[in-house]
């Protein structure tokens, strides 16, 4: 079946994203809100600031005007970072609204909203009118936008409460090297790949800083068990996060150079400033303010996660990350499973 697509956000991800469903031939149409990347997109067909010197297909069209770009689809896949979600979803709604349109609402952004610390399908919910929504679901999973657009192997999970819906959205993207999954668990998939990308900054740091495999093992494990009590007190299943888009996620970000995150820690790591990491990145780093959101949840929870609380204290009290690790070491000896 060929679906009529809108894609939100032509960042990295959702340019690779609206190319992998455009090679699977529907007919997909990629907003973004800079005239001059819709233009090279439709004239060039490459995206430069974000995937470099990639091909994309010369059926995917760009539009600079959102009512354009969603008007008669039936899914929209929101790929906007998480800071410009209620944003471009507020816009959104106002437009479905007009056109009394009701569509399946996606997203694959991955963080939680400061202030509220929301999830990104609750902040999607509170913006887009339930008249005008089909049903909400998330893709997610270990996959660098990087590799994607190469055509690499690469596995993911859609997860929604209507399961008619992520099998929908599974089947428009899936095609030989895109795998999809269905998972009923949106909270542990939000929160799983909201999650990881504090423990990748971690990641980053330690390899600058010269540790050794065993470190580094050591974090993403004792990070997959931070990610999972708080996934836990919120209501997901556990199993999400022994798959794609919890230590799936965690392995991809927590090892890849690809990953804005662990670049950002690894910088960090040389002793450069998060003002500078961020200026030199030019592109989302979601587990900065991630890290904010999360130990804030913590709080309210009660949740024991001490890697987070020292990323917090490097990233936002000018902690020194040796010492943030020295501390992580000598804190009480506890047992593993809790
Ligand atoms: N890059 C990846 O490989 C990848 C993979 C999986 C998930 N993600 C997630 O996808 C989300 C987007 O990441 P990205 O890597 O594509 O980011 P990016 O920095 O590459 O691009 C972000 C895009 O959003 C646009 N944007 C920013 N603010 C906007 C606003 N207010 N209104 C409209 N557009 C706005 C920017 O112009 C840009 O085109 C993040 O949550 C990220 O964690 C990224
Ligand atoms: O490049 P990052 O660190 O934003 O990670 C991108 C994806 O979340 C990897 O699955």
């Amino acid at each position: 079946m060929t679906e009529k697509i809108a894609v939100l956000g032509a960042g990295s991800w959702g340019t690779a994203l609206a190319n992998v469903l455009t090679e699977n031939g529907h007919d997909v149409r990629l907003w973004s809100h800079n005239p001059a990347q819709v233009a090279e997109i439709n004239e060039q067909h490459t995206n430069t600031r974000y995937l470099k010197d990639a091909q994309l297909n010369s059926k995917l069209v760009a539009f600079a005007d959102m009512a354009t770009a969603v008007s008669d689809v039936d899914i929209v896949l929101s790929v906007v970072p998480t800071k410009a979600v209620r944003e471009v979803a507020a816009q959104l709604a106002k437009i479905l609204v007009a056109n009394d349109q009701k569509v399946i609402v996606a997203h694959a952004t991955k963080g939680i909203e400061q202030k509220t610390y929301k999830r990104v399908s609750e902040m999607l919910s509170e913006e887009i009118p339930a008249n005008n929504t089909v049903a909400i679901a998330v893709l997610s999973g270990p996959s660098h936008a990087e590799d994607v657009i190469k055509h690499d192997l690469t596995l993911v999970t859609v997860a929604s409460t209507s399961m008619p819906i992520a099998e929908r959205v599974q089947k428009a993207f899936s095609n030989h090297n895109f795998r999809v999954y269905t998972n009923d668990d949106v909270i542990g998939t939000e929160m799983g790949s909201a999650l990881k990308n504090i423990i990748a900054i971690g990641a980053g740091a330690l390899v600058s800083l010269g540790y050794g495999d065993n470190a580094k093992a050591a974090l993403l494990t004792r990070g997959l068990a931070e990610i999972s009590r708080l996934g836990l007190a919120f209501g997901a299943n556990p199993l999400t996060f022994i798959g794609l888009s919890g230590v799936g996620d965690l392995i991809v970000t927590g090892t890849s150079k690809n990953s804005r995150n662990w670049r950002a820690g690894y910088q960090l790591g040389l002793g450069k400033s998060l003002a500078e990491v961020e200026a030199e990145m030019g592109m989302v780093i979601e587990g900065v303010s991630t890290t904010k959101a999360a130990k804030e949840l913590a709080a309210q929870r009660h949740v024991e996660m001490p890697i987070t609380d020292a990323i917090y204290q490097v990233l936002y009290e000018n902690k020194d990350i040796k010492t943030a690790i020295k501390e992580l070491m000598q804190r009480e000896a506890t047992s593993e499973i809790d």
